[in-house]
Order: structure tokens, then sequence, then C-alpha cells
């Protein structure tokens, strides 16, 4: 097993030691510690005993008491640097599990799960929520003009831009390459619309300092209400994207929802233009 989350400046030793507790487990390393003091100790005191010629037991005593005394502190200290150490990398592992380390916001495997749950919860109780899937426009000519750095600091910007437009409730994650996706609980389809079109707004007016110039780029949005008739959140992602796939051929830069309700028919319902 390895630690690959120790920090880096941490000894080699203490990485190897790491890792040796790691496989025998906490307790286990515990006790094999109280044991090295232990046979320490008696080791100490029948040194001294020997070394003497003659068996004192109060100086047999008193060197076993300094060994305990010198070797506890010494490798109490030690567990308490590993345990901390493994916390530190646990909390570490776990970050690295939910968050996308491009933009920082969650990761698409921890949304599912997150939003799971409240979506569920939604359903159940007929609250209103709404998904939304956010885009960049024409994100390969930002790639092709500029460069893939250039780009992944787009990205950053825009993922910024949308997290700063959400409420605390709100759960943001990307979903994929240039998509994000938002998950709005508590939230009717009109307060979503708003919602979109303020992230819209922000991402446009986004100005990302590149190399001298400044980079920007513009998002399509599909919005998907939580409908009573939905079977499942990944039925929902799927209406997002088609929403999307709808504000793409509307020229992008633009907000769409589908036509749910039956005076709403025909194509995409439009609701934001630029
Ligand atoms: N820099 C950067 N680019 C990415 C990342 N993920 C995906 N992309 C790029 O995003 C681009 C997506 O291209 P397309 O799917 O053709 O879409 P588009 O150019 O944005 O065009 P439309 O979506 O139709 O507006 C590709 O060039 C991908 O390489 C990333 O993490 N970093």
């Amino acid at each position: 097993m390895s630690t690959p989350f120790l920090s880096d400046s941490a000894p080699g030793w203490f990485r190897w030691l790491s890792r040796l507790v790691l496989r025998v487990g906490i307790w286990r390393a515990v006790a094999a510690i109280t044991a090295v003091v232990a046979i320490a100790a008696v080791g100490l005191s029948q040194g001294v005993i020997s070394v003497l010629g003659h068996g004192d037991r109060w100086i047999a005593f008193i060197s076993a008491s300094l060994c305990s005394v010198t070797l506890t502190p010494l490798l109490g200290s030690l567990i308490l640097r590993l345990v901390f150490e493994l916390d530190r990398a646990q909390k570490q592992l776990t970050i690295l599990a939910t968050q996308d380390d491009l933009t920082g916001v969650h990761n698409r495997r921890h949304f599912m799960a997150v939003v799971q749950r409240e979506w569920d919860r939604a359903r159940r109780y007929s609250t209103a929520s709404a998904l939304l899937l956010i885009d960049a426009d024409h994100f390969k000519r930002v790639n092709d003009q500029h460069g893939h750095l250039c780009g992944d600091e787009l990205l950053r910007a825009i993922a910024k831009s949308v997290g700063s437009s959400l409420r605390q409730a709100d759960v943001l994650a990307r979903f994929g390459g240039e998509e994000l996706i938002v998950f709005l609980p508590h939230t009717d389809p009109l307060g979503a619309l708003d919602v979109a079109e303020r992230i819209r707004e922000r991402v446009q007016a986004l100005s990302v300092p590149w190399k001298g110039s400044t980079v920007s780029t513009t998002v399509s949005i599909g919005m998907a209400p939580m409908r009573d008739e939905l079977p499942s959140l990944d039925w929902m992602i799927h209406e997002a994207d088609t929403a999307l796939y709808a504000a793409k051929s509307d020229g992008r830069n633009c907000v769409r929802t589908l036509p749910f309700e039956p005076s709403r028919s025909g194509g995409a319902f439009e609701t934001h233009r630029r």
C-alpha cells in the first residue's frame, strides 16, 4: 500500500514508517511500540544490572523508568504526527475524490451522488427544483487560437463566475470537458431562468487576461425544471441537454428550456434572447 498524499516535506524514513503503520493498522502499531518500550526498559535494566555485577532492584527500577520516560514521549509524539499526517492525507483524498482539479468545483461523480439525494427528496415532496446545463460556446476556437492553457484559464474563470451567481444550497459541478451542471433546489422554473440568465450575462462580461491581451467567451444554457412526470435524475439531465442543444441551434449565448406546458407547443420554448 502506498501513501501518495503524505506531505513531500516528510523525511523518507517517516514515509516508510507511515506505509508500515498503514499496512499493519494503527492499533497494532501502538501495541508494537508499547512492546518496544517494555523490551527496551527490561533490556536496559538487565544491562545495568549485568554491568554493575549484582541485581539491585532499585537500580533496575530507576533505569526502566528512565527508559520509559525518554522513549514514551518520543514514540508518542511520533504516533501523534503519524495520526495527523494520515488524517490530512484522508482529507486530501476526499477532496480529490469529490473535486474537479481544473476548476475546483465538484466533479461529476460527486454531483450525481449529492444531487440524487436532493432529487429524490424534491420528487417525493413535490418541491420545485431545476437543473442547468451550461456549455461554453465555440470553445475549440479558444483552444485553437490561444492554446489549451488559455482554454483552461477561461474554464476556471467561467466556473468561478457561475459559482458566484449561485446560492449556498445550489450544487455546481463540471459535467464534462467545457460543460458545467447546476442543480437549483427550491427553485421554480422562472427563478431558474433568472439564475441562468444572470449566469449567461456574467460570463459574457468576463474577460480573462492572456499574454498581453484578453480572451472572452459566451455560454449556452439548457434549463430543465422538476416535473411530476420525470422518472429519474438522468432523465432531467437529458431534458436539460435537449434544451441546451436548442440553445446552440438558436445561435448560442442564450438560455432555453423545453415546452412542457401544452400551451407552449412547437420547438424549444424561447426564454431569454441575448
Ligand atoms: N482547454 C481546455 N479545453 C477543453 C477542456 N475540455 C474540453 N475542451 C475543449 O473544448 C472543445 C469543445 O469543442 P466542441 O465540442 O467542438 O464544442 P465548441 O467548440 O465549444 O462548440 P459548441 O459547443 O458547438 O459551441 C474541444 O476543443 C475540447 O478540447 C479542458 O479541460 N481544457
